[in-house]
């Protein structure tokens, strides 16, 4: 493998700037022989092959079984004939993380290599000499994480190294990207910290001109894992420097794997919602197919501020944009325990323990190990200590604080104010409650290197971890790991993460509440035997088994698995309308009949957050592009148009007066051509008693939510809230639902429809599909139609329950009753009982025309409704052109449903905004002819 580090380019190790590429074999789910059904099933085979064999141990020990098996796997694939050494250690990395010995070499998967993607080396450049460098381990949780993948390695930094690509960032940009939109913006903004108050215009500049850094260097990072990308890899991407990453690679190749990790808390969407790049940053990391949290607190925050800031629906699964699924899941990261318990033994470990416990004998040792970062609540657990020291003086000379605070983006400069005001504190209670020969608090500016930390974490009685925010906090994992023998006491802040799986055994605090830290170190330090015991193991077993290795395995794992899923729903999706092929079939047809919806079908586009207006965007309004097209195509005399839609009457007139069209009201409850009168295909005794009981629930509900509304039609009511807060309204809507379902209106003879984000209630058997026959039936008879209908296009953003227009005019569809015939006695038409038509061997409604009674036979009846309004029978009744033909000739194909920004449907096809409706239409125009007068 080539080896990319080139150090004669770095000035200091902070601006080495990363790419680590490691290969990784063997992820065998696809080859499980069984077929799992659901993403659940996967997964858990999945877990249940990696845990039934004991290939880390196995790996660890040196077990020679193990490096068979690998070995025999790396003979299967010619790119990998000429393995060096290094290229078999990283197998075996890789085969602690996917082995599955049960299948045979050739059963096994093309090998998977995993690209991961960080800010941060696990290496850094140090500079020696004018043109010299040496290489160190880097400090910090994410590179901690990382080391696990090869932590049985002998030489760590040989073999890392090898495996390191760097991305080369000049000093301007990093200062730009990384200490100034990263740390100084999105570091504190995600840790709850807000972001920086700008006192001059020139703040509102370098705020953008840091976000134009922030996504080069990003596009930078996705410029070099595009050069070593090959098909099947795997590209994870690690925290919130490389948020823009996911995006930029899948610009590149929308068929790269991309996962994408947050080591530090999400924040609420409250928060997260003041930041004035919040969508882009959205949007760009849901371009990942697996976004992944410490956290299900982190997960959830994620999943609202996509609902809340980009109006995105939010799942159990993930976020849903258009019918594709972005995973959101927790995957808590853990260590590789083994590598801190085994160290315990070795000798340079076992002689710093020995030094710590002379140089501190007689004292109990609390210990803090933080990065000198805010977040880490180093003043505060200073304070608390001397709050401590203070009200237990027989304490003070039996107790001693070590605090190695590590330098970190020291280039910050609320970084250096920190370092002052925690070297300021420590002066002080040194001062105060020292002595000649011994001081509480021994404070470090530095690191250490392992194996002293390794020592000071096994010494130690009382681990003292006070983050304000953290996103896990590895230090307290790692204390547990050290503490087999010692079972000392764990204080851990209740704001990391590792409180979610380290509170059964720790000692939970709110870090603002000095006292409370105070009364704790107490408490911990006086702590029985007995008590430390249990709640060591509790803890103990959680860290050993919940490791860094499992939290990798688990990530690449659902992974896979999010790409699997996606295929499979993807097969649900209808596919996008072939467009040409819909207009060619239009211009070589003669007698076509066009349905369209009015909302979001004929309408212009809305911001889906309603942000261009509620009180705008309320009132429908036509497309301005479409007017012109409409026109045309309406005054084609091979073209029949029907709007079909829920609104009433007056909206529909208000649009569509000018057009020589159908215009069919309240679901198709009221028809009219445009210019005619309107009348009404609503069955005769469609009960509207309910009316009134359900107005006064909608109204009760209209009050308690800020910004719902509803509408009060002839045939419906509907509750609209999408205005509102979304769980808010959603909350508000199951209340709702519930009410009405199990209320006391539930026996009245009413629909309860629910929608995105409205809830209707219908007469029982309203539909746009219970209604286009009878529409149908009026207009063949209207327009004394002498020829079959030979091409159908029904477009609409219906609500599930109106998709039965679909349907209507499909001819593959098993044998139906008419809805409507269903939803009402027969006898309650005015028209003679439904006619029994032979129904052809596929069986359609629209198949049943094919062998009808002659039109010529039938009156149009024209019945007083109890409204007033003229009454059409149903096609039943009026079905045929003449004798033995039928009215609908679509040959299979001349027929296209197409939804409309839906991403479930049971249409043919989808198109996605208004926009494309618009460009068929117009498309359409272009083959249409004038109506010649
Ligand atoms: O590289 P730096 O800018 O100096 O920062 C060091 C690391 O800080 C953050 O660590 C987080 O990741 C840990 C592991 O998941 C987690 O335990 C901790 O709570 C987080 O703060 C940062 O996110 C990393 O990228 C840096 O390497
Ligand atoms: O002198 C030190 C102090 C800390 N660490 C490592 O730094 C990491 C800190 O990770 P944590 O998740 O606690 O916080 P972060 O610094 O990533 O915010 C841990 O793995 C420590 O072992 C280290 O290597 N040397």
């Amino acid at each position: 493998m080539t080896v990319l580090l080139c150090g004669n380019h770095l000035s200091k190790c902070l601006n080495l700037k990363n790419l680590q590429a490691k290969h990784m074999r063997g992820n065998n789910y696809n080859c499980i022989p069984i077929t799992p059904r659901s993403r659940l099933e996967r997964l858990l085979r999945e877990r249940e092959l990696r845990k039934s064999n004991k290939y880390f141990e196995e790996t660890r020990d040196g077990n020679k079984e193990a490096e068979q098996v690998y070995s025999d796997s790396l003979t299967e694939s010619d790119s990998f004939n000429s393995l060096n050494e290094e290229d078999i250690s990283e197998a075996l990395a890789v085969a602690k993380v996917f082995p599955d010995r049960s299948q045979r070499p050739e059963e096994r998967p093309r090998k998977q290599r995993l690209l991961v993607v960080a800010n941060r080396l696990p290496v850094s450049a140090v500079r020696e000499g004018e043109d010299s460098f040496h290489l160190e381990i880097s400090v910090g949780g994410l590179v901690s994480a990382l080391l696990a993948f090869i932590a049985f390695v002998d030489d760590l930094i040989q073999v890392i190294t090898m495996r390191c690509i760097p991305v080369f960032l000049d000093e301007q940009i990093v200062n730009q990207y990384y200490n100034g939109y990263c740390n100084n913006i999105l570091w504190p903004l995600f840790h709850y910290l807000g972001l920086p108050q700008e006192d001059r215009l020139a703040t509102t500049r370098s705020f953008q001109s840091q976000f134009d850094a922030y996504k080069k260097a990003n596009q930078m990072f996705a410029d070099v894992v595009n050069r070593y990308y090959k098909e099947g890899d795997v590209v994870w991407c690690h925290d919130y420097h490389l948020m823009f990453l996911p995006k930029c690679l899948k610009e590149y190749n929308d068929k790269m794997k991309v996962g994408w990790f947050l080591h530090t808390p999400f924040p609420s969407s409250e928060i997260h919602r003041t930041l004035p790049s919040r969508t882009e940053l959205l949007r760009s990391v849901l371009a990942a197919d697996l976004v992944g949290f410490h956290t299900y607190d982190y997960a959830r925050h994620f999943v609202s501020a996509c609902t809340r800031i980009l109006g995105l629906e939010g799942t159990p699964e993930g976020v849903e944009d258009q019918g594709k699924l972005t995973r959101v899941a927790a995957f808590p990261i853990g260590i590789d325990s083994d590598r801190f318990i085994r160290a315990l033994e070795l000798p340079e470990v076992q002689e710093h323990m020995k030094e710590l416990k002379e140089r501190f004998a007689g004292r109990k040792v609390m210990l803090g190990v933080d990065r000198l970062d805010m977040i880490k609540g180093i003043p505060q657990k200073i304070l608390a200590f001397e709050k401590f020291l203070e009200e237990n003086p027989r304490w003070r000379d039996k107790v001693v604080l070590l605090q190695i605070a590590v330098p970190t983006r020291t280039n910050v400069p609320d970084y250096q104010k920190l370092t002052s005001q925690v070297h300021e504190i420590v002066g002080r209670i040194n001062g105060r409650f020292g002595t000649l020969t011994a001081v509480p608090i021994h404070h470090l500016d530095r690191s250490l290197d392992f194996y002293a930390l390794c020592a000071l974490y096994a010494v130690t009685d009382v681990a003292l971890v006070t983050s304000l925010r953290d996103g896990m906090n590895l230090v307290s994992y790692e204390f547990v790991a050290c503490q087999a023998s010692k079972k000392g006491v764990l204080i851990l802040s209740e704001f990391a993460g590792a409180a979610q799986s380290l509170g059964a055994g720790a000692i939970l605090v709110n870090p603002w509440n000095v006292t409370e830290v105070a009364a704790s170190i107490g408490y911990a330090l006086d702590m029985p035997a007995d008590e430390r015991e249990k709640r060591h193991l509790v803890n103990f077993k959680h860290v050993t088994t919940h490791t860094s290795q499992e939290w990798a395995a688990t990530f690449v794992s659902e992974l896979n698995d999010t790409i699997v899923e996606a295929q499979l729903r993807t097969r649900q999706v209808p596919p996008l309308l072939p467009k040409e092929v819909a207009v060619d079939c239009y211009s070589k047809s003669n007698n076509r009949l066009i349905i369209l919806g009015f909302n979001a079908t004929l309408t212009e586009p809305v911001d889906a957050l309603g942000r261009g207006g509620q009180i705008r965007e309320m009132e429908l309004k036509l497309h301005p592009n479409i007017k012109k097209p409409l026109k045309k195509l309406s005054d084609d005399p091979k073209t029949t148009i029907v709007v079909l839609s829920g609104s009433d009457r007056t909206v529909l007139d208000k649009n569509f007066r000018e057009y020589n069209m159908w215009l069919a009201a309240e679901n198709g409850m009221f028809l009219r051509h445009t210019s005619g009168e309107w009348m009404t295909t609503m069955p005769e005794n469609l009960h509207m008693d309910w009316v009134d009981s359900v107005k006064h629930v909608f109204e009760y509900f209209t009050e308690r939510t800020p910004r719902s509304h509803f509408e009060l039609r002839e045939t419906s009511v509907v509750w609209n809230y999408k205005y509102a807060d979304i769980e808010f309204g959603r909350l508000q809507a199951r209340d709702l639902l519930q009410h009405l379902w199990t209320g006391p209106i539930s026996n009245a003879s009413l629909d309860v429809v629910q929608g995105g984000r409205s809830v209707e209630v219908r007469a029982i058997g309203v539909s746009k599909g219970a209604a286009i026959d009878r529409i149908l039936g009026e207009i063949v008879h209207d327009k004394g139609m002498k020829a079959p209908i030979d091409y159908v296009l029904c477009i609409g953003h219906f609500l599930a329950k109106d998709e039965d227009v679909y349907k209507f005019f499909e001819p593959e569809l098993p044998c139906e009753s008419s809805p409507l015939a269903r939803a009402m006695p027969s006898n309650s038409l005015r028209s003679s009982p439904l006619p029994k038509f032979p129904v052809s061997k596929n069986g359609s409604k629209a198949a049943r025309y094919k062998k009808q009674r002659s039109m010529s036979t039938i009156e149009k009846l024209e019945i007083d409704h109890a409204r007033g309004d003229p009454w059409i029978p149903t096609y039943h009744d009026r079905t045929s052109l003449h004798e033995g033909s039928s009215v609908l000739d679509l040959q299979g194909d001349n027929y296209f449903s197409c939804a409309v920004a839906r991403k479930r449907s049971s249409a043919r096809y989808l198109l996605k905004t208004s926009d494309d409706v618009v460009n068929l239409l117009s498309n359409m125009a272009d083959h249409s002819s004038t109506r010649s007068t």
